[in-house]
């Protein structure tokens, strides 16, 4: 979905709506958006008459409801959000400021002055963006905008005005209407975006987060601010920066910058900002990126003054212009002070954000997987399949957990796009799985990677804990991690523990069930009757061949251990051409077949025992045999893919290979190989 890059770019941040609008609540969380609902308390008590468009007085609102909740849960709520959105919808008319009708002669008033015309629907919104400072301080950032609507009514006569009133519809919504019901009959036309009358742009709304997260080099979350102006033909946006109640902020005014302002025009909360052209004329969308630092302070600057940065331009056609400051940024309070900001020139050799951000994802890639290792393990996913619009003290209870952790388990899953969570309003959200958990993670999805994800936590996690020492010594690092060697790993898996043969057999299973259709179409095997899957655990491969080839019988070959387990993984349907032969492969002669089926075998063996395996192999081929492969052969040059080369740092016995490597070994000729790459 086009959209969900740019509302993703929230996850994982406290987004917060400051609206009691169930609409509003409605719209965001239809979008995909995470997010609180804290309703704001600021009364909606401007005078009207102080702003110059009634879209300013909308605005406005939107900014004091957001901001009164940005403000507010530092303290009352012990959390400063990341993002606090608030919105304000007016109806205007004949030069009247709609808003919600205090009773139903109100209503009436309201609606009759609409009808058989068009009026304008303006929403307000304000994105507060805070940042959190070493030192508890908050900074915020606003982002505001407007968006207009015309709608158009018909004529009503006074009986249907009267009715639609009794219906109740018309006391909480702008206007006196609400389009997305009842009032939805009394609309001729509507030009423009609908969800704007019904209470949020949302379209606007992504382009705004789209300028904030996709389109700035420097994100809103680092230490130092980038700033990033736009403005398009209908719309203007400014970043204010506000000092939090009491902060002290530097008083020092640079004489360039100095001389291009004229701190009468300093906006104040109350009324809208002037606009300043001065910024454009030195700003171009091909400027480098510049990075905003409030200096060390001297002055106090009074909770109600904004430092402002604004920007107006004009351009000549209906393109988007971005403007990015590449100068020292004079910043001007309602005071009539100038403060100014230290700005740090981009240097070329400065990091690029998509650099910055794939350390980010490397640095933190450990703990995703132990997120979803974990929540696999303690069944969440089975559970909210079960029983979806669990909040997280009822999946705590489920899962024997603390509600502490299991709400950050919870939100972190969120996050990684394994659940999503539903808000609810002044309640805690509920989770449910989203297509990705439900399709992979259940333990009985027909896609269930559980088994595989079983194995990684238990045994490969393990493992990888001792990297360190597995470089230092090249060694697989099993006696530290287990206490045992690989030796006796193997033989408890395959001997002497049912539980961790089940457990190695399920991940087999898993993962050869989730590649095995790709594996098995990857080639024409219409030539081939039968076929042996050697090492082929479960069957689970060899079903997907039978599948995908009518004409093929399969025999799976494996350890006797092996073997007498498999008929625990029978698929419900199987018409008997799959069958289990016991036996060792190093040891014992391979069933005839025409094609030998290797998959995820060879990488697991030191090249003596390939070379054995090949050879054995190669003895059984016949004229017109085969050989497939299915492995994550390495790329020649050795650089990729990264999933064999990490592969490789388990040091287990064998190695990552590339196709060459495996075909140089002996065959001498005798079958044709087909390699299939099973690395994603
Ligand atoms: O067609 C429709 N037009 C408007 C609405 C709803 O009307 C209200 C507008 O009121 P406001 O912007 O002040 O928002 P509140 O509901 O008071 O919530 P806040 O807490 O944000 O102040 C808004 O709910 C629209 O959704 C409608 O439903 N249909």
């Amino acid at each position: 979905m086009v959209l969900n890059p740019v509302i993703s770019k929230l996850a994982g941040k406290l987004v917060v709506l400051a609206s009691a609008s169930p609409r509003r609540l409605e719209i965001l969380s239809n979008a995909g958006l995470r997010f609180e609902v804290v309703p704001s308390w600021f009364k909606e008590t401007l005078d009207k008459g102080l702003f110059k468009a009634p879209h300013e007085y909308a605005v406005e609102t939107a900014k004091q409801k957001a901001l009164e909740v940005a403000r507010r849960m530092p303290f009352k709520h012990l959390k400063t959000p990341d993002i606090v959105i608030g919105a304000d919808t007016i109806v205007t008319v004949d030069g009247m400021i709609l808003e919600k009708p205090v009773d139903k002669e109100d209503a009436y008033r309201m609606l009759s002055s609409l009808s058989g015309k068009e009026h304008s629907v303006f929403t307000g919104v304000a994105i507060v963006v805070c940042h959190e400072k070493e030192n508890e301080e908050v900074d915020y950032q606003l982002i505001e905008f407007y968006e207009e609507t015309k709608v158009k009514f018909a004529d009503l006569s006074d009986n249907m005005l009267w009715e639609y009133i009794n219906s109740g519809e018309p006391m909480d919504k702008a206007g006196g209407y609400g389009i997305q019901a009842l009032g939805g009959m009394l609309v001729e036309y509507v030009h423009g975006d609908f969800l704007n009358v019904v209470g949020f742009p949302l379209n606007h709304f992504c382009k705004q987060l789209d300028l904030i997260y996709n389109r700035c080099t420097s994100s809103a979350d680092q230490e130092s601010v980038s700033v990033r102006l736009s403005h398009n033909s209908s719309h203007a946006t400014s970043i204010l920066t506000q000092p939090p109640p009491g902060l002290p902020a530097q008083s020092s005014h640079s004489p360039s910058s100095k001389a291009k302002h004229n701190p009468s025009s300093s906006p104040t909360q109350n009324s809208p900002p002037a606009n300043y052209t001065h910024h454009t004329q030195n700003s171009s969308s091909a400027n480098p990126v510049h990075k905003v630092k409030r200096k060390s302070s001297e002055g106090e600057v009074d909770e109600s003054s904004w430092m402002l940065v604004n920007s107006l331009s004009k351009h000549t056609d209906d393109r988007e212009a971005e403007f990015i400051y590449n100068t020292t940024l004079p910043l001007v309070a309602s005071s009539g002070q100038v403060i100014e900001l230290n700005v740090t020139e981009h240097e070329d050799s400065e990091p690029k954000k998509d650099d910055l951000q794939r350390i980010i994802d490397l640095m933190d890639g450990f703990k995703a997987s132990k997120a979803l290792f974990t929540a696999s393990k303690m069944c969440v996913f089975d559970l909210l399949q079960s029983r979806p619009g669990l909040d997280a003290a009822q999946v705590a209870q489920e899962i024997k957990a603390s509600v502490k952790g299991t709400a950050c388990l919870l939100e972190a899953c969120v996050s990684l796009g394994l659940l999503k969570s539903k808000p609810r309003a002044c309640q805690k959200p509920v989770y449910e799985n989203t297509d990705l958990s439900s399709h992979f993670l259940l333990s009985d999805a027909p896609f269930s990677l559980r088994g595989y994800i079983q194995h990684c936590n238990d045994t490969v996690w393990p493992l990888f804990s001792h990297l360190e020492s597995a470089v230092r010594e090249g060694a697989n690092q099993c006696e530290k991690a287990f206490g045992k060697t690989s030796k006796d790993m193997f033989q408890d898996t395959f001997y002497n523990s049912q539980e961790a043969k089940l457990r190695f057999m399920n991940a087999m299973h898993s993962i050869a069930k989730v590649t095995g259709r790709a594996v098995a179409t990857a080639f024409d095997l219409s030539s081939f009757k039968t076929a042996c899957d050697l090492g082929g655990c479960t069957g689970a491969m060899a079903y997907e061949f039978t599948k995908a080839h009518p004409g093929l019988s399969v025999t799976v070959f494996d350890l006797p251990a092996v073997v007498e387990m498999s008929e625990h993984f029978l698929p419900l349907h199987t018409d008997n051409r799959v069958s289990f032969v016991a036996g060792d492969f190093f040891k014992d002669d391979l069933p005839k077949a025409d094609l030998y089926i290797l998959a995820r075998i060879l990488h697991d063996w030191p090249d003596e025992k390939v070379g054995i395996l090949l050879s054995k192999i190669a003895n059984a081929c016949t004229a017109g045999c085969g050989l497939l492969l299915s492995e994550i052969f390495l790329d020649e040059d050795r650089r990729g893919p990264s999933r064999g080369l990490l592969q490789a740092l388990s040091m287990s016995e064998g190695k990552q290979s590339s196709a060459t490597d495996v075909t140089d070994n002996t065959l001498n000729n005798t079958c044709d190989i087909l390699m299939c790459n099973a690395h994603s």
